[in-house]
């Protein structure tokens, strides 16, 4: 019985393993697909529907009717699940044999035990009750070690399972507060900050050097712009600002305090806001996900109002049936990507940040709804630094400085005058875009 719980457990550690990645792989699939579920459905509308029939591991059929893209979808979901099925069936077999173990070994012993003390009792006068006291335990025995064997199976996932999430807990984040950086909690940064000489290459992409040497001194209340192609490194950097990564070499300094080594994390994040191109909202309601940018404290009702009148979001607001507490549902799914845009600008705001960080804050907008969102920006960025990643010039031409980025460094830096009279790659790109 020893033996048949070792190689049970061989077997049934190899099968899980395999097990969880076809699973993995099947949630994946169908995780994407579900939160992609309009461009899923929209990129298959043209294809007529079709029955598409599912084996599921528990050996049942499913039947689904889908169409074009959704269709793929569900076959790589379905190649997902057979995976998985495969790598449990052979260990279904081995289990069933062990099971069956149990339930033999113990008769097995029993009549063995039989015969054997009857034998004993009629030949060498052995005493009867002691063959019924070693048949008592070795059945017990067997019985209880059959039970043990039963939650083998489950016990090696646990503990597979809990590897996993210790793993997780347990892991060390590269980017953190140094040690020895004491956090004050009472200061606040005034906003000048200054980039020298920094390199840096994603850890993903060791040999891929992405900023080469990028200088660049903003000071405290400056609008300061980054410009490029597609790819030269403008997001990289706002990344860097916010310590998601760390540089390979050169120092990033807010307020001549060295990011890296005197300022906690928390410190240097809570003195920046950040509006991203793709807004992120949660489902909860309009007012909770506007309070959600400071969750340090408890967040009074006239500063959130005041925050998305700031952001020109007020007025829409007050025209939904539940106001302030209407939940947006998954992903913010009720309202307009402007609508969406400002209210993620009145959650940066609700921060006071000292550091407004836009990232293409309006290039998925319509025009319409990116006149809207850049008013509600020009105004959150008054009396604070602002660092802004845009592709259309003519959002940016008011900025104090623009630096154009090519191939990880700034070429080109001065006002939107200053790089028109250049006549260099920034006049280019705005004759490019009929902005200049
Ligand atoms: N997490 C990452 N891991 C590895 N490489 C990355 C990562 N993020 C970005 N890159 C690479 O770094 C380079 C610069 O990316 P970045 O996002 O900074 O460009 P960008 O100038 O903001 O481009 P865009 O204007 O298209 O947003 C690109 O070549 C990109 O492929």
């Amino acid at each position: 019985m020893f033996g048949s719980i070792f190689l049970e457990r061989l077997v049934s550690q190899s099968a899980q393993r395999r097990e969880r990645a076809a699973m993995e792989d099947a949630t994946t699939v169908a995780t994407e697909a579900i939160v992609s579920i309009r461009t899923v459905q929209s990129l298959g509308l043209l294809v007529t529907f079709s029955p598409v029939v599912f084996s599921l591991p528990s050996g049942r059929h499913m039947v689904v009717s889908v169409a074009g893209v959704e269709r793929v979808f569900l076959r790589r979901f379905e190649e997902a699940l057979a995976r998985a099925h495969a790598a449990v069936a052979p260990g279904g077999w081995w289990r069933g044999l062990v099971l069956g173990l149990d339930l033999y070994v113990p008769f097995m012993i029993f009549c063995s035990v039989l015969v054997y003390g009857a034998i004993l009792v009629a030949r060498e006068g052995f005493a009867y009750n002691n063959v019924m006291l070693v048949n008592g335990a070795l059945m017990y025995g067997a019985y209880m070690l059959g039970q043990a064997l039963v939650m083998a199976p489950g016990f090696d996932a646990a503990r597979m399972c809990s590897a996993r999430i210790l793993a997780v807990v347990h892991r060390e984040p590269k980017v953190k507060t140094e040690e020895g950086v004491k956090d004050n909690e009472n200061w606040a940064a005034t906003g000048s900050f200054s980039i020298k000489n920094v390199e840096f290459s994603y850890p993903t992409r060791p040999h891929q050097r992405i900023l080469k040497g990028v200088n660049l001194e903003v000071k405290a209340g400056q609008t300061v712009a980054l410009v490029g192609s597609s790819g030269c490194g403008k997001s990289t950097i706002l990344q860097l600002l916010q310590r998601y990564y760390d540089p390979d070499s050169g120092t990033i300094e807010l307020d001549g305090r060295e990011v890296r080594a005197t300022l906690s994390l928390v410190r240097l994040r809570r003195q920046l806001g950040v509006v991203q191109q793709e807004p992120v909202l949660f489902n909860r309601s309009l007012a909770e996900n506007i309070a959600y940018g400071d969750t340090a404290r408890e967040v009074p009702m006239n500063e959130i109002i005041d925050c998305a009148k700031a952001a020109d979001i007020h007025n829409f607001i007050l025209t939904l049936p539940q106001g302030y507490e209407t939940n947006l549902g998954a992903s913010g799914a009720q309202l307009s990507g402007g609508q969406k845009q400002r209210v993620c600008i009145a959650r940066a705001l609700l921060r006071r940040p000292r550091l407004l960080l836009l990232d293409e804050a309006t290039s998925a907008l319509d025009a319409n709804s990116e006149k809207a969102v850049t008013r509600a920006l020009e105004r959150a960025a008054e009396g604070r630094t602002c660092v802004t990643v845009a592709h259309r010039l003519s959002t940016i031409k008011d900025a104090d400085l623009i630096c154009v980025l090519d191939k990880g460094k700034i070429v080109e830096r001065g006002t939107h005058a200053q790089l028109l009279s250049l006549q260099g790659r920034y006049w280019r790109m705005c004759r490019g875009q009929h902005a200049a």
